[in-house]
């Protein structure tokens, strides 16, 4: 966003103009949910504040009762020419009194450092005495490009977004400082390689479809056949046409439909994973870590086929240097499966999920509570905000089974595992609270649907 603001004012885009579509489109928002409720705006000394001063003066013209307080001098010159055209006084921060609505326009993307002490209690204290409350662009103390805490920073009613989502909109804990959150546009275009996890487009299988068709899946279980059972049921419901569980050779605990198979041996489940029409193999839940374990994902890695990669797959691969999986594979690991995969690499959670993509040339999707899908050639999605009841036991075999139903339906690792996400967090917020895994496959075809 930083770039694209300014090649609009090389181009000869005038960077008042900018601050005057930021401070209207945030005045409107304001507008919209409070009306005429008293307001006070916190003005800082950068643009931020600059747009706040408009937001000010935009909204007293439509009738609301405004005051401003502001944190010193205006620095830049646009934030001046702002506050030159606000006619009203403007308070210190320090004593200005509570009001119904409130406004941060402290700071936004200039944040270098925490806000200080007394700057950031009186933010919280007057946040918190409001009964509607805004940040503009971040709330101030969020650092943007991480999504971390650089001070104490209180939860605002909506967080009015300029122009593009930047990372702190999305990766917490910066994005659990707000409950609602709104993009404005103020006319310019930011380059989109990274994204919000948009719903996806989907389709129903063609008049001439037929099982194979439609996408054969493998799951090559293992010591704990409830983990592969889950995830092989998701691949089920994920609209593949048709899922073998290969298994130790336990009895079948999934729904009829899945074809169970035993392949105990390393040798058998490679015999089983020679079949061309594979369209996707997932590995992983429940697989165990022993050395027969071992030897069965040797037998994925060497199938051929494409792959998904998920739980002990992954632990077994984080035994030494960077994972060597087939190009095109998923991979998908939570926070622990990754640094042991990965290592403590540095930057954001994005910043870490693309440089893994990149080293291992597979997608790869960093779960959490804000996951992110990473691809070896630089896209990037995110998702958050999804159920926190998604922290149960099993959602995550859940989640590789449904990529790898996906992946057997689209033949495309980076679309299949945004679809999967998705899915999995459409399904999870169907299944309301307190849902465990098995909940989540049962809501599956009402996710799909919707999206037909
Ligand atoms: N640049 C542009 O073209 C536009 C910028 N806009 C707004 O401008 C914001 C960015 O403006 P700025 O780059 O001026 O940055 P900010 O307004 O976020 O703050 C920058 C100023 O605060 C100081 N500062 C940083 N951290 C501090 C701390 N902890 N305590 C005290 N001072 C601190 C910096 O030294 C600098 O003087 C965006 O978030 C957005 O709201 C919009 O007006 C749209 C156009
Ligand atoms: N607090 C949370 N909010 C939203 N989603 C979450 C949260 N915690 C976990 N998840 C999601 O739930 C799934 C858990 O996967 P994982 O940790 O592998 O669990 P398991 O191994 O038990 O299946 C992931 O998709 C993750 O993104
Ligand atoms: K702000």
């Amino acid at each position: 966003m930083r770039r694209a603001e300014q090649a609009a004012i090389a181009a000869g885009v005038d960077e008042y103009r900018l601050m005057e579509r930021a401070g209207a489109a945030a005045a409107e928002i304001v507008w919209r949910a409070g009306g005429k409720r008293d307001l006070l705006v916190l003005c800082g000394p950068g643009n931020n504040g600059g747009d706040g001063f408009v937001a000010a003066r935009l909204l007293r013209a439509r009738g609301v009762p405004v005051r401003v307080a502001a944190l010193g001098e205006s620095r830049t010159e646009c934030s001046r020419t702002a506050r030159a055209a606000w006619d009203g006084p403007v308070e210190p921060l320090a004593t200005a009194a509570p009001a119904t609505q409130i406004v941060d326009a402290l700071f936004g993307t200039g944040l270098t450092r925490g806000l200080d002490k007394d700057v950031a209690d009186r933010l919280a204290a007057l946040t918190g005495q409001a009964s509607f409350s805004y940040a503009i662009d971040l709330p101030s103390g969020v650092e943007t490009d991480s999504g971390a805490l650089l001070s104490q920073v209180p939860r605002f009613g909506i967080c009015i977004a300029l122009g593009a989502l930047k990372p702190a909109h999305l990766l917490y804990p910066a994005a659990s400082c707000f409950d609602r959150l709104v993009c404005a546009d103020i006319g310019v275009d930011a380059p989109d390689k990274v994204h919000r996890l948009a719903a996806p487009v989907l389709s129903s299988p063609v008049p001439s479809a037929h099982k194979y068709s439609r996408g054969l899946v493998a799951v090559a279980g293992g010591d704990m056949a409830g983990a592969s059972s889950l995830a092989s049921h998701a691949a089920a419901r994920s609209g593949a046409g048709m899922v073998r569980h290969i298994g130790l050779g336990q009895p079948g605990r999934g729904p009829d439909a899945l074809v169970e198979l035993k392949g105990e041996a390393p040798d058998q489940l490679a015999a089983l994973l020679r079949d061309r029409r594979l369209a996707a193999v997932l590995a992983g839940p429940g697989l165990g870590r022993d050395d027969r374990a071992r030897a069965r994902l040797e037998a994925v890695l060497a199938c051929g086929r494409p792959l998904v990669l998920d739980a002990d797959a992954l632990t077994l691969l984080g035994d030494g240097g960077d994972p060597a999986v087939p190009a095109g594979s998923v991979l998908t690991p939570h926070e622990g499966e990754f640094v042991r995969l990965f290592g403590d690499l540095p930057g954001s959670k994005i910043d870490r999920a693309a440089e893994a993509a990149r080293r291992c040339g597979a997608v790869v999707i960093y779960k959490g509570a804000d996951s992110v899908i990473a691809a070896p050639d630089g896209r990037v999605a995110i998702a958050s905000g999804a159920s926190s009841w998604l922290s149960t036991a099993g959602t995550g075999d859940v989640l590789a089974g449904l990529v790898a139903g996906r992946l057997a339906v689209t033949g495309d690792p980076f679309r299949a595992a945004c679809e999967a996400l998705w899915l999995h967090g459409e399904a999870a917020r169907r299944a309301g609270p307190a849902f465990i895994a098995d909940d989540l496959i049962a809501r599956l075809p009402a996710a799909i649907a919707c999206r037909l």
